[in-house]
């Protein structure tokens, strides 16, 4: 380099390289001074020049101040000054001569002080512009946003927002979106961090948002149920949001609230979290008082939905079973839609599932939770989910299919459309990220395939009721221990619904022992091998249909249930004597006095199992006798012990 340069030519060239970006202003200076000489010689003693040459100088000046409305205000004033000096001075030197009165020595004052002036606004704003510069132009500039202003901007503890408006008709939204990634990249952030919101009114006005340091990268346990024994109606704690919003979900539609009921996809590949998300949400689900669960896994059997399946009304775990579980719903949906409609609803509603006026049972929400539903899709029918989705709505129905990846050739492009809420975990690849999230909430900053499998449980979720503000927001689902999962299980025994006889029924009559001889899983620490039973219920329900002609009863939801003819037990057929039915008082009295004698006897731990010995006292079911003893130990009466299922017993005067 040196060599090139010649050392005595080095200096000379290097002077020259420094000074040439200031020469400009000294230029125009010289220029000025220049043109007034012939100016002068030409026009002096001219009238019609005087004023032309006046006229053009106050135009000029005007013009100035006009193309500087863009830009800051001092910039602008600067300018406008030094055309409103050059113009002026130049008018009166080309009539009087530059020379005339003072207009020499104003020359030769005025003119280096303008130029310098310029020189050193550009020679601090060199250095501003500098590598420590970051609230002006210079910043935007670099990541492809130049002439941007930064028209308001919020700065919190962990989060800044800033309200740019960009040049009007060179860049839009767009242009901020493609350039999220640089932008994240300048300021040393990952990508996820760095967010756009669109501003309604105008394509030239977006909102930024940087959240620097990921608060969710802690697991957050789930804190408990958030409304334990309310409505499905409520909202549905997930997880929680950067900010320390909780994330939730809703399931039935809402008309005050302009909020369709809700079908979710949650999608995310093997290890992000999606499972034990879902179970979060089910185990929240399971605390409410008027829904029931439908849910299948032909994958994994038991093993996702262990610890809850005594909770769910219906668990399918292979195909055969799940294939029927379809079948249902897709049955049930017509015949709850005219139920409904019989009973003067527009849609479910928490009263729905309350005794009705003319004392019929009511009918909770029915969720149909579909795990690993590609397998399901690719045995059964591509459109397997699409007609039931597109209908269920209306019935007090919502649908959650979860997979890996909605690609094309595991969902139909109709099946996705059907399910409008999206529930992304990591995805392995953007195009992935495409088939959960629409192209909106990924040009906002959502990015799901950057945390692939190694940030399980993170998640955006773009669903009915989720205000679009956080749609490109990550958050974390909390994660449940098997120990919380199982306290749901049994603690919500007794509040929990139960199936009612519309459903049950059309279920029955459209695949039989499919569903009424379903596998019913007991609540921990009664029997510890799954069971089949068919309770009572389901048999008042199937009876006059199996003695029926054929299809015509499917259709029927509003025929009166005939007197029970027989209670059928398939596992105790014959010997079972007739339970003596209590009212819910007498029950729990009877509960109670057993609990009073097994203390009597001296017993310091008991279980469900040991009441269940003595069903025929108070002639309830397991799920009751369960949820008698969770009252227990909600009550004080018993005390968890280490082992599932074992509850000490508390004498009366300490639990009192
Ligand atoms: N919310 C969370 N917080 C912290 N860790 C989590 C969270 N969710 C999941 N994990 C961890 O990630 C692991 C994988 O989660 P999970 O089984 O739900 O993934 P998945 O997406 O369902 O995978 P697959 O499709 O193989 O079933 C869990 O065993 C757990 O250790």
């Amino acid at each position: 380099m040196r060599a090139a340069h010649g050392d005595g030519g080095g200096v000379g060239e290097y002077l020259l390289h420094r000074a040439k970006p200031h020469l400009p202003p000294w230029l125009a200076s010289a220029g000025v001074g220049l043109a007034s000489l012939p100016a002068h010689y030409f026009w002096s003693g001219q009238p019609g020049v005087t004023a032309g040459l006046t006229l053009a100088s106050v135009a000029l000046t005007g013009l100035t101040w006009w193309a500087g409305r863009n830009t800051t205000q001092q910039r602008r004033l600067h300018s406008a000054v030094t055309v409103a000096a050059a113009s002026t001075w130049f008018t009166a030197a080309s009539i009087a001569g530059p020379a005339a009165g003072p207009l020499g020595e104003l020359y030769f004052i005025g003119a280096p002080t303008l130029a310098l002036s310029w020189n050193i606004r550009q020679i601090l704003r060199r250095n501003v512009d500098g590598p420590t510069a970051s609230a002006d132009g210079g910043f935007l500039e670099k990541v492809g946003l130049a002439k941007t202003q930064v028209v308001r901007s919020e700065v919190g503890p962990n989060k800044a927002s800033f309200e740019l408006q960009l040049p009007r008709g060179e860049l839009t939204s767009t242009d901020v979106s493609k350039n999220l990634e640089r932008i994240a990249g300048a300021l040393d952030v990952p990508k996820t961090a760095v967010r756009m919101m669109e501003s309604p009114d105008s394509a030239s006005r977006v909102t930024l948002t940087v959240v620097p340091l990921d608060l969710l990268k802690n697991t957050v346990p789930c804190p408990g149920p958030s409304n334990p024994g309310g409505s499905i109606a409520d909202p549905v704690v997930v997880g929680i949001y950067e900010d320390g919003t909780e994330a939730v979900v809703y399931f039935p539609g809402d008309p005050a609230a302009a909020r369709n009921a809700a079908h979710f996809l949650v999608m995310g590949m093997t290890g992000s979290g999606k499972s034990e998300g879902g179970l979060t949400a089910l185990a929240e689900v399971l605390t409410r008082s008027d829904v029931i669960v439908w849910a299948s896994d032909p994958a994994k059997a038991d093993q996702t939905l262990g610890p809850l399946l005594p909770a769910i009304d219906w668990a399918a775990l292979d195909m055969p079973s799940t294939r029927a579980m379809v079948e249902a719903i897709k049955a049930a949906i017509p015949v709850r839609t005219a139920w409904l409609a019989k009973y003067g609803y527009k849609q479910w509603e928490p009263a729905c599932a309350e005794v009705q006026a003319d004392g019929s049972p009511g009918m909770p929400y029915l969720i149909g939770w579909f795990e690993e539903a590609a397998k399901t899709i690719r045995e059964t029918d591509d459109d397997v989910f699409t007609g039931i989705a597109q209908e269920a709505r209306s019935a007090g129905v919502s649908l959650v299919i979860s997979m890996q990846r909605a690609s094309g050739n595991q969902v139909s492009t109709d099946t996705r459309a059907s399910f409008g809420s999206s529930w992304c975990h990591g995805v392995r690849t953007e195009q992935d990220a495409r088939f959960a999230l629409d192209d909106d909430v990924l040009d906002a900053g959502a990015s799901p395939h950057t945390w692939k499998d190694k940030k399980p449980g993170y998640s955006y979720l773009v669903a009915n009721g989720v205000p679009e503000t956080f749609w490109a927001t990550p958050l974390r689902d909390y994660l449940s221990s098997t120990d919380y999962l199982t306290w749901v299980v049994l603690a919500f025994a007794e509040a929990r619904a139960g199936i009612d006889p519309v459903t049950a029924g059309v279920a029955a009559r459209t695949v039989d022992r499919a569903f009424t001889a379903r596998t019913r899983y007991p609540l921990p620490g009664t029997t510890p091998e799954p069971e089949t039973l068919v309770d009572e219920y389901e048999v008042q329900d199937i009876e006059p249909y199996d003695e029926g002609t054929d299809d015509e009863e499917f259709t029927d939801p509003e025929a009166e249930l005939p007197e029970i003819v027989s209670v059928v037990e398939f596992a105790q057929p014959t010997v079972e004597p007739p339970r003596v039915k209590l009212t819910a008082a007498q029950a729990r009295a009877a509960m109670e006095e057993l609990l009073d004698e097994f203390e009597e006897e001296e017993r310091l731990v008991v279980g469900p199992s040991d009441f269940m010995e003595h069903c025929d006292r108070h002639g309830r079911s397991r799920s009751w006798v369960s949820g008698q003893v969770s009252a227990f130990v909600m009550a004080g009466r018993l005390a968890e012990t280490n082992e599932i299922g074992r509850y000490r017993i508390v004498p009366y005067r300490m639990a009192a």
